[in-house]
């Protein structure tokens, strides 16, 4: 069945996650990408069940949400437990990485150049250290992964500090070697490290 992932042409984002998952399970999709310059492109912006990326196409059926889409995709890969507390506490993983993504896109948001620089100091020296100590902690007492072996949230947490690095210009990782090992450890995955040499990354 034809896949479609549809995202912006940025290769940072909520999106990128799905692509890891999709090249490290060697699936054939067509990665379907829009200018953000040209965005709001009417006739695809109306065509989205919620107006917004990424979209996940399998034949006829389409799906949205980015967390819904990497866990989907990643049920082909091995990268889903079956055991509901295990898939549980990997859904928990994933919504703590996305909660303090959430500063990250205030941060972008904010137009003041003032407030913006009181975000950033915010995230890097108050953010980071809070949710970070608790991944690095995580990880540290469960062999490294934070399912105790890979899993989709691996991906999407080391696809999720990418974005973050790449908004803020820091590394936000540099103090936790947990972090930082699954981050090149989920880098250096078959299929993703090829993906990752291949792509190109835009300035800001
Ligand atoms: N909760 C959604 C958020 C999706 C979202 O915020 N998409 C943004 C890009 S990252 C978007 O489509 N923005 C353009 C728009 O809203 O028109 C998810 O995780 O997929």
């Amino acid at each position: 069945m034809a896949k479609k992932l549809h995202y912006f042409d940025t290769i940072i984002g909520l999106a990128e996650p799905i692509r890891y998952i999709l090249h490290y399970g060697k699936h054939k999709f067509e990665d379907v990408r829009y200018k953000r310059e040209d965005w709001p492109i009417k006739s695809v912006k109306d065509s989205l069940p919620y107006g917004q990326l990424p979209l996940y196409e399998e034949g006829n059926k389409s799906l949205n949400q980015s967390l819904a889409i990497a866990k989907y995709v990643a049920y082909y890969s091995k990268l889903v437990p079956t055991d509901p507390w295990e898939q549980a506490v990997l859904d928990a993983v994933v919504y703590n990485i996305y909660d303090f993504f959430k500063f990250v896109g205030a941060y972008l948001k904010e137009q003041d150049p003032v407030k913006k620089q009181e975000l950033k100091k915010q995230i890097l020296y108050e953010q980071v250290e809070y949710f970070f100590s608790r991944f690095e902690k995580e990880l540290k007492n469960n062999n490294g992964y934070f399912g105790g072996k890979l899993s989709w949230a691996d991906f999407v947490f080391v696809g999720i500090i990418e974005a973050a690095n790449y908004f803020l210009g820091e590394k936000v990782e540099s103090k936790y070697p947990y972090i930082k090992a699954l981050v090149q450890n989920v880098q250096n995955l078959p299929g993703v490290k090829e993906y990752i040499a291949s792509r190109k990354v835009e300035p800001l």
